[in-house]
């Protein structure tokens, strides 16, 4: 949380610890891969976003080592599913791992390539959409997932602040990543199908809802 209200463990012991699973895939990312995951307060708000939603069926875009989606995993009903698209293959293998060490590896589908190739072979709908991988596509994950995702689906968004980039993101000899993902903040903020706000959870999350 960017200011939190007082003490900042008061609010993360109760609402967004991590139990031993999730703190020994952190230390795992830690050690073999960039430190790149979700933060944890935005993990939570992930599991609570998509139960308020009742969604079963989630698309993930970006899995790393699957610390996102085990977030995402733990908030979906007993015939839940997830497809998590990554390109690296070992980030991938790693992924399918974790799912299985926390119990959700029958509900999640790891789909290894580049997602906008990968996103070609899904169909929808999905109740909701998680959109966390190359910052430069995020325009293009959005225009792909809007036809995935049925009527009054979430679609969620991390980094949407990059550390204050994607704001000060105006004229030339701008960060193309933090440009990109300004042009998706304007988009799901002024597309009349849908109604957006973005959290100030870890890096900034943005939320959605694809109107009915
Ligand atoms: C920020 S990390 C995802 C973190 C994960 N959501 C979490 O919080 O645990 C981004 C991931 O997207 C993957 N990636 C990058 N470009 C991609 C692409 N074009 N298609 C699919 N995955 C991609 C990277 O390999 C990396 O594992």
């Amino acid at each position: 949380m960017t200011e939190p209200n007082g003490d900042t463990d008061f609010w993360a012991d109760r609402f967004w610890a991590e139990d031993e699973l999730l703190t020994a895939l952190r230390a795992d990312i830690a050690a073999r891969a960039p430190k790149i995951q979700i933060q944890a307060e935005a993990g939570a708000a992930l599991t609570t976003l998509l139960m308020a939603a009742g969604a079963r069926r989630v698309l993930e875009i970006g899995t790393l080592f699957g610390y996102s989606g085990v977030w995402i995993g733990r908030a979906l009903p007993a015939d839940g599913t997830l497809d998590t698209l990554e390109l690296s293959p070992a980030h991938a293998e790693a992924a399918r791992e974790w799912f299985e060490r926390a119990g959700l590896g029958s509900k999640v589908t790891v789909h290894v390539g580049a997602a906008l190739d990968t996103l070609g072979t899904l169909t929808g709908p999905y109740d909701a959409v998680f959109i966390d991988a190359d910052k430069t596509e995020y325009p293009d994950y959005l225009d792909r997932c809007l036809p995935l995702l049925r009527p009054g689906g979430l679609l969620i968004a991390d980094n949407l602040f990059r550390r204050g980039a994607v704001a000060a993101s105006t004229g030339e000899g701008v960060d193309e990543r933090a440009a990109a993902v300004r042009v998706f903040a304007e988009r799901i903020a002024g597309d009349p199908r849908l109604q957006s706000t973005v959290l100030p959870l870890g890096d900034g999350l943005s939320v959605s809802v694809l109107r009915g």
